[in-house]
C-alpha cells in the first residue's frame, strides 16, 4: 500500500509560505496536490489568497481554523487527513502550510503516530525564511527568552531544509552570511534552498523521501535510539518520538505529556481582526498602516479593503507594507485586516485606523 507523502512548510509570520506553495502548485501541474492551510486568526486569509490566484485547479485547499495545527486540541487534522485518505486516487501528495507562531513537530509527531503513519509518510519539512529579516538581526534575541527569537528557531531547528526567500537585491556575501546564520542556529539542518521571489524547483521540494528508510515499513522523525552518537533508547513506557531533540535543548527523553508544553501557545501571541465597511484610498491605508505598525507591536498585517474601482489586497510584514488594487469584478466585501502580534491593542490599532485614514473602523 503506497503512503502519501506530506511536506510541511513552516517559517515565521510572513516569510512568504503562502507565497511559496502558490508558486508551487502552478509549477508542479504533473502533481495532484492538497494542500493543508492553517492560520493564527480566525479569518482565513491564506486559502482566500491561494484560491484567488487562480492558480489551484490541479490543487485542492483545506483551511484549517486552529492555528495550532494536530496540537493537542486540534479536532480538524486527523479528520482532514482521514478524508484525503479516502481519496488517496485523486492525490499525489499533501502540503502542510503550519501557522507562522506553530512548530511543526506537532504535525511531524502526528503523521508517525499508529493512527496515520500505515498511510502517510513525511517527505520533508521546509522552514522558509525571511532573509532580509534575518540578516537586519530581526531574530537575533533581544532579552533572554525572546518569543520572537526563539520561536524562529525552533522552527529551523525542526526543518530538514531551509529555505532562504526574498533574496532579490542580496548580493553573494549576503547570502553567505544567511547561511552562516542559519546554520549557527540550527546546525543540524540538512539542505539551504535558494528561492528566488519565492519559487523554488518542485524537483527539490516535493518527493524528496528524507524520512524514508530503505527496506522498512517507516521511521520515527529523531528518535533517541537514532541520534548519531547516542546509544540510547526510548524508555519502555515511551513511544519512540518521545525521545527527540528541541531547538537548544539538545536531545533528551520526556513523556507525551510533558511534551505538550512545547507546543502551547505563548498567550503573549494575541490576533485580532478589524473591519470597516467604507471604501479606503490604497495610499492612505498604506501610509496609515506603517505608521501604525511602527509603534504598535504587530509583526503582520493581511487582509482585504473595498476600494472604488475594485478591491486592495493587503500585506504587511512589520513596516513593510504592500497594498494592491486588484481587478473591479473581484467581489467587494468590507475590509477585514487580520494583525497579530506580541501583545498588541486593539483599541490602539482602530483609533489610529479612524484617525489616519478618515473611515470609521471596529
Ligand atoms: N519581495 C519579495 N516579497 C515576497 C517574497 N515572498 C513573499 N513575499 C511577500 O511577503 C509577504 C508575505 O508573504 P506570505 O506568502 O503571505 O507569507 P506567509 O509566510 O504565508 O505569512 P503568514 O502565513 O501570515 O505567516 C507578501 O506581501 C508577499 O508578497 C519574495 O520572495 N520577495
Amino acid at each position: 500500500m503506497n503512503r502519501i507523502p506530506v511536506t510541511l512548510i513552516t517559517g515565521f509570520l510572513g516569510a512568504g509560505k503562502t507565497t511559496l506553495l502558490s508558486n508551487l502548485i502552478r509549477t508542479s501541474r504533473n502533481r495532484r496536490l492538497a494542500i493543508l492551510v492553517n492560520e493564527f486568526g480566525e479569518v482565513s486569509i491564506d486559502g482566500a489568497l491561494l484560491r484567488d490566484d487562480g492558480r489551484s485547479a490541479d490543487a485542492e485547499i483545506h483551511d484549517l481554523p486552529n492555528g495550532l495545527i494536530a496540537y493537542g486540541d486540534d479536532q480538524d487534522f486527523l479528520p482532514t487527513l482521514q478524508v484525503l485518505w479516502a481519496r488517496r486516487e485523486q492525490i499525489d501528495h499533501i502540503l502542510i502550510e503550519t501557522s507562522g507562531l506553530a512548530l511543526p513537530t506537532a504535525v511531524m509527531e502526528r503523521l508517525q503516530g499508529d493512527d496515520l503513519a500505515p498511510y502517510f509518510v513525511l517527505d520533508a519539512t521546509l522552514a522558509v525564511v525571511d532573509t532580509p529579516l534575518l540578516l537586519a538581526g530581526d531574530f537575533d534575541p533581544a532579552t533572554d527568552g525572546d518569543p520572537v527569537a526563539s520561536l524562529f528557531r525552533q522552527q529551523l531547528a525542526s526543518a530538514d531544509i531551509v529555505v532562504l526567500n526574498k533574496i532579490g537585491g542580496l548580493d553573494d556575501d549576503a547570502l553567505l552570511d544567511a547561511e552562516a546564520r542559519v546554520r549557527g542556529l540550527a546546525p543540524a539542518i540538512r539542505f539551504i534552498e535558494l528561492a528566488h521571489d519565492a519559487r523554488l524547483d518542485t524537483r527539490l521540494t516535493l518527493g524528496l523521501h528524507l524520512h524514508e528508510v530503505a527496506g522498512s515499513g517507516h521511521r520515527h522523525y529523531g528518535p533517541v535510539a537514532t541520534l548519531p552518537g547516542l546509544n540510547l533508547r526510548p524508555l519502555s513506557d515511551q513511544r519512540p518520538l518521545d525521545g527527540h531533540s528541541h531547538g537548544g535543548l539538545g536531545a533528551h527523553s520526556h513523556g507525551l505529556a510533558t511534551h505538550r508544553h512545547f507546543h502551547e501557545q505563548d498567550p503573549g501571541w494575541q490576533s485580532f481582526t478589524v473591519s470597516s465597511t467604507e471604501a479606503q484610498d490604497a495610499d492612505t491605508l498604506r501610509r496609515a498602516l506603517i505608521a501604525i505598525a511602527r509603534c504598535e507591536p504587530l509583526l503582520r498585517i493581511k487582509g482585504f479593503a473595498p476600494a472604488t474601482g475594485g478591491r486592495l489586497r493587503i500585506q504587511a510584514v512589520r513596516s513593510r507594507v504592500d497594498v494592491q488594487l486588484q481587478d473591479a469584478d473581484t467581489p467587494v466585501r468590507p475590509a477585514q485586516l487580520v494583525c497579530i502580534g506580541y501583545h498588541p491593542s486593539r483599541p490602539r490599532v482602530i483609533e489610529q485606523l479612524n484617525e489616519l485614514t478618515g473611515t470609521r473602523w471596529r
